[in-house]
């Protein structure tokens, strides 16, 4: 390389290159596999530059640790002392003396060269005890530009750089993380010391799912709801308050010329089940659907930029879109929309059970599911309205009805202020009897005409409320009420009959000791939530009692699902010997919703999520790439092992999945006592043609395709790589076996990977995904349970 460069023991161009310009550059390397207590390799010489034979300065220059078993140091010998004499040494860590130097004559570099051919350097310890280090040692001669490309790159990135092929360029220090390699007390043990708060938006509580479903539009225009109800608030718009706005639209429509195509109007609805796309209305012109994400795979002129500004048309404008989703879910939308009947555009899930079976635990869990799969889903709980005073005293009293829900609609003031909007019609006394009565169990006898009418009512508002909704766009509704009577199932399907395709999902538990676990589950989550707020179960005995009687009441009329199509989960809880029936189910949807029910179940596991240790290009702000990791990436294996070690201790069937790149195969190497599993679908995203590059780099040679990730970096696909989305396609079989399993996990994988896979746990809409902040040497600890997931954070380092 360079202008002359030369070898060891490579005398024949020694001379030449004292004329050959440029300074010589000296890269030392010692190798030791047995290492010894905490002795750094130094190097001391003839030169001031190596200490002139002082070992007290050679302190200047110990060796970086490169590798565990490799140490290294680089240095420019100046034009005037070309010819060295030098030795290494060992020294403690800690203190000067005393120092161990290698036995032997001196070392000689003359002009480059090496003379003589010692490649092993022998240290005599005390005790006769002899310690060898394997040596490497390479002169060449580089250019002064070359020396200062190296040096910057070294100053930008903190670690050394081969910049046009010299060596590296190093510093005389052993790292901070190669110091605290050794310190046993920097491994510390007790666990509960790691833990840090997780961020704001994330589930660090327990979750009530029946609090986590949104409030149909028809309160929530009227403010009944302000309280927990996130979605009427920055995230959802005034029109559609009910409805999630992240619906970003995933796919690029490309039609025949002939067709023309008209965005954000004439849209036309898929025929599979929640899909839609902006094409034309004319009927016998079928686009072609190419999910090509944002960016664009061409290499010598990228229209990215045209391509995004697509999208981002279809993203923001356009009502009805595409699902935000790419592979399998966009290419099974496409089929089923060419050939599902009409109504199979829009699908309802109609939860059916008595109470207390999981049925809005299921239909959160499934919301979740398919919302992160990219499909616009909404959970509409009849229960929650059921739950509000104000709407069930409007239900009572039919003969005001009309009047109050006017007032009600046109009303934006809080619960109160809707109470008393009421009162000023109801006579104040009337008004406190009626909330009296539907704080009773009365309420849902079958016996009570009142009760059942109101309780029809409510469904049958919420059952508009949804299919209006799917109107404007959404795809899956899944109405969460106990529907637990033919004649109600009737009255939904009727209602939905040409709109939408209605499965009912029947929760069964045959096992009382659940049933009376989730009772009390139940009603102790109903008390906590009404001590904040108004509910109707303030004490637990008495509220405990009421459910048990409401709960008789529901079981005297219950009629099990025998008609249309239909899933029921028979004792699934374990995920052990239950039961999925199906029946007359068809389509991807249908087809995806029931593999996910089947491998879902409540046995109480954590999920431990962790990049990788600092990799060696996270050091250099390089992405991608299959490096190995660095030394403090090295201290934080040891960390997690011990962490993992005791975390699990107990937990026999627990394993560790890695992705298949050397970083976190690295990482989990000092974990010992569980089997490891290489996933390929754990792999950090492809950045194609950019892998390797930093972001700087990018953003100066790239700065189209740049522009467009910073633009939409959700589908933003790098060309020749991977979009957001395409990792969340190829991690559904990730989140399917993490459902499924019932021993912990421990999955150490990438940044852009866990932030798909922690979305999903946390909940967090497609939009946030790529901006999820995931720092390096944290645990994020997932607790699966019968109250729904709950977070955890440990920060090792
Ligand atoms: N398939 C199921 N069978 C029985 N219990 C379940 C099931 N799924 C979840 N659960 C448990 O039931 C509890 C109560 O569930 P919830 O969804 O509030 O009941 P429901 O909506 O049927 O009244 C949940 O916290 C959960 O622990
Ligand atoms: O989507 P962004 O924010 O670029 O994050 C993903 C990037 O994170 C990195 C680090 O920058 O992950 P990793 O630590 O697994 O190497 C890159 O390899 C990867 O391209």
């Amino acid at each position: 390389m360079g202008t002359a460069a030369s070898t060891n023991a490579d005398t024949s161009s020694h001379g030449s290159e004292d004329h050959a310009g440029g300074q010589l550059y000296v890269s030392l390397k010692m190798e030791n596999y047995r290492l010894k207590g905490e002795l750094v390799p130094h190097v001391y010489g003839s030169a001031p530059l190596v200490g002139s034979w002082d070992s007290s300065k050679a302190v200047r220059l110990s060796m970086e640790r490169e590798s565990t078993f490799m140490w290294e140091l680089s240095f420019v010998v100046p034009p005037n002392h070309e010819t060295l004499d030098f030795k290494f040494l060992l020294k403690p860590k800690h203190g000067n003396v005393p120092c161990v130097v290698e036995e032997g004559p001196n070392r000689q570099l003359i002009g480059g060269t090496l003379q003589g051919d010692q490649d092993s350097a022998m240290f005599k310890l005390s005790g006769d005890e002899i310690l060898e280090y394997k040596v490497f040692i390479k002169a060449d001669r580089v250019s002064p530009f070359d020396l200062a490309a190296s040096w910057r790159a070294y100053q930008e990135n903190f670690q050394r750089s081969t910049v046009r092929g010299i060596p590296d360029v190093s510093i005389a220090s052993a790292t901070e993380a190669a110091n605290e390699i050794g310190s046993q007390a920097s491994l510390e043990l007790d666990i509960e010391h790691y833990v840090v708060p997780a961020p704001s938006s994330a589930n660090s509580g327990p979750v009530y799912a029946a609090n986590m479903t949104e409030t149909p539009r028809s309160l929530a225009r009227t403010g009944v709801f302000s309280r927990n109800d996130s979605s009427l608030g920055s995230s959802h718009s005034q029109k559609d308050l009910g409805a999630s706005v992240d619906r970003p639209g995933g796919m690029e429509v490309i039609a025949p010329e002939t067709a023309k195509l008209s965005l954000g109007s004439g849209l036309v609805e898929s025929k599979s089940v929640g899909t839609f796309s902006n094409m034309q209305k004319q009927e016998g012109h079928r686009g072609l659907f190419v999910d090509r994400g944002v960016g664009s795979p061409r290499l010598m002129k990228s229209s990215s930029s045209s391509a995004f500004a697509v999208d981002v048309k279809l993203g923001s404008e356009a009502k009805n879109s595409m699902p935000a989703a790419a592979g399998a879910v966009a290419a099974g939308a496409v089929a089923d929309q060419m050939l599902g009947p009409k109504e199979d555009r829009h699908l309802a899930i109609v939860l059916v059970g008595l109470p207390a079976r999981g049925k809005t635990f299921t239909a959160a869990k499934l919301t979740r599911y398919l919302r992160w799969l990219g499909h616009d889903t909404k959970h509409f709980n009849v229960g929650k309205v059921i739950d509000s005073l104000f709407f069930i005293s409007l239900l009572l009293f039919s003969c005001y009805y009309s009047r109050v829900r006017d007032i009600a609609v046109n009303s934006v003031c809080s619960i109160e202020g809707s109470s008393m909007e009421l009162t000023r019609i109801l006579n104040y006394d009337t008004y406190l009897t009626l909330i009296d009565m539907m704080q009773t169990a009365d309420f849902f006898s079958g016996d009570n005409p009142e009760g059942i009418e109101a309780r029809n009512e409510v469904a049958a508002l919420a059952m508009e409320d949804m299919i209006s909704w799917m109107q404007e766009g959404g795809q899956v509704g899944i109405f969460d009420a106990t529907n637990s009577t033919r004649k109600r199932r009737n009255m939904l399907m009727k209602m939905a009959e040409g709109e939408c395709k209605i499965i009912f999902l029947e929760t069964l538990c045959n096992d009382r000791n659940i049933i009376e676990r989730n009772i009390r589950l139940k009603v102790q989550q109903s008390a906590d939530y009404a001590e904040e707020y108004d509910a109707r179960w303030p004490d637990f005995e008495a509220g405990y009692h009421d459910f048990k009687v409401r709960l008789e009441n529901y079981e005297k009329v219950y009629e099990p699902v025998e008609e249309g199509s239909y899933i029921k989960m028979i004792d699934m809880v374990s995920g052990n010997g239950g039961q999925i029936q199906v029946n007359n189910i068809s389509g991807y949807l249908p087809g995806r919703i029931v593999f996910f029910l089947v491998n879902t179940h409540l046995t109480p596991r954590p999920i431990l999520l962790t990049r990788h240790g600092e990799s060696r290009y996270n050091v250099r702000g390089r992405i991608g790439g299959d490096s190995a990791i660095s030394d403090s990436g090295e201290l934080y294996a040891k960390k997690l092992a011990n962490f993992v070690e005791r975390r699990l201790k107990n937990e026999k069937a627990a394993s560790i999945w890695t992705s298949t790149l050397q970083r976190t195969i690295l990482t989990a190497g000092p974990i010992g006592g569980f089997p490891k599993i290489q996933w390929r679908a754990l792999d950090e995203i492809n950045s194609g043609v950019c892998d390797g590059m930093t972001y700087e780099e990018i953003k100066k040679n790239m700065p189209e395709e740049y522009e467009s990730r910073k633009k939409d970096k959700l589908r933003y696909r790098y060309p020749r790589g991977e979009s957001y989305l395409d990792v969340i396609q190829r991690l559904e079989p990730v989140i399917i076996e993490l459902e499924r399993q019932r021993a912990p996990v421990v999955v150490i994988s990438h940044q852009a990977v866990l932030r798909a896979l922690y979305a999903y746990f946390a909940d967090r809409p497609l939009k946030e995904i790529p901006h999820i902040e995931m720092p390096l040497h944290t645990i994020i600890e997932i607790q699966m349970g019968v109250t729904g997931v709950q977070e955890k954070r440990y920060k090792l380092m």
